[in-house]
């Protein structure tokens, strides 16, 4: 690696004892599943308790990033940027991250971000298009931010795809490009296979990430399969607190990584004791995976269409699975969750209802 170039010498950007760097989305991706309604006193008891167990990156953000709170999305109860800065200011040892979508986060909620104490700025793209995120990076690193790229929908395309859209993240100052499995969709090889193509891409250019979700109940497995392709950073959630199914459980997979030998800095007891004491009781529910949640990962669809499916279904009267099925098989992606309606009202005029 030519560590004379500043994103070769950044891509390890994590203390050299550590074999994975395990970043908690439950403030951000499990804002889908609390419906944007996070309290500045959710974030400081779970930041809290996260920090002291020794959780290094935590994010927080509303669930569709930076921006996120509209008609379309679902608006936040609380700012987000006050969300970030409470974060900050309680986190002892932890860094802060924050997700942004090109074109629905704008660069001053970058820097925003960054003025509120965030330390990572995650960018996410859909997985063919990491062509709008090159400003984003450029700009978060020259304001001195650490950056993750997201490649969104990683199940809808093979991994020499996905190696080419990772090469141009890398090349814009991303640090680390995740294979992102938005939709719960992938198995086993199927992400490990994707983590070694983009690994041997970036080829220490950058590290490679992995985000799971639960809705096929691999989220552990699959994240242990893209450990041994080589991925470094791995996304979970504490109590699975995401979208569908949510994410790998963080708790489960410290516990698994310290059966393995994998060394993460975090404290499975302690970690437990997170999820049942602080994070379960700030849930809405429980993320299940059941039938609606399986359908997600079945047909590849989006998690975070989820609560907007369902919303949907008990307007219209048909059934959550229905759209959900449909959606995947028309291949929606982030930013169409209005085509929702379009699906429930059609399944209503084709007399396939809830009822029947
Ligand atoms: C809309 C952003 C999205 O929730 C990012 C993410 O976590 C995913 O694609 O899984
Ligand atoms: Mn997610």
């Amino acid at each position: 690696m030519d560590t004379t170039n500043p994103i070769n010498a950044n891509a390890r950007a994590f203390s050299a004892d550590l074999d994975i760097r395990i970043t908690d989305s439950s403030l951000r991706d499990g804002s889908h599943h609390k419906r944007h309604q996070f309290t500045r006193e959710d974030i400081v008891s779970v930041v809290g308790a996260l920090d002291g167990a020794g959780v290094p990156v935590i994010e927080v953000t509303h669930g569709d990033g930076l921006g996120g709170g509209s008609f379309n999305y679902g608006f936040g109860r609380t700012n987000e940027q006050e969300l970030i800065k409470a974060a900050a200011e309680t986190a002892k040892n932890a860094k802060i991250a924050f997700l942004s979508l090109p074109g629905v986060g704008i660069k001053d909620d970058i820097l925003a971000a960054r003025d509120n104490g965030g330390q990572i700025c995650r960018i996410a793209t859909h997985c063919t298009e990491a062509d709008v995120s090159i400003q984003h990076f450029g700009y978060a690193r020259e304001i001195g931010l650490e950056t993750v790229g997201f490649l969104m929908m990683s199940h809808t395309q093979p991994p020499e795809v996905l190696a080419k859209q990772a090469r141009i993240m890398a090349d814009a100052g991303c640090q680390c490009v995740y294979i992102v499995d938005s939709a719960g969709a992938l198995v086993m090889e199927q992400v490990s296979d994707r983590v070694s193509a983009l690994v041997a891409e970036l080829s220490g250019d950058a590290q490679v990430g992995f985000h799971g979700h639960e809705n096929l109940d691999v989220g552990v497995g699959n994240s242990i399969m893209a450990i041994r392709a080589g991925a470094q950073q791995i996304d979970g959630s504490t109590r699975r607190f995401g979208a569908g199914a949510g994410n790998t459980p963080v708790e489960a997979l410290v516990g698994v990584c310290d059966k393995l030998g994998i060394t993460t800095g975090v404290d499975f007891f302690k970690m437990a004791d997170a999820a049942e004491d602080v994070v379960a009781p700030m849930m809405p529910s429980e993320c299940l995976v059941n039938r609606d949640a399986m359908m997600l990962g079945y047909a590849g669809c989006y998690s975070s269409f989820l609560k907007h499916a369902q919303q949907h279904a008990r307007r219209y009267e048909v059934k959550t699975a229905d759209i959900l099925l449909r959606a995947g098989e028309r291949g929606l992606i982030g930013g169409q969750e209005d085509q929702l309606i379009d699906i429930a009202l059609e399944l209503q005029r084709e007399g396939r209802l809830e009822s029947a």
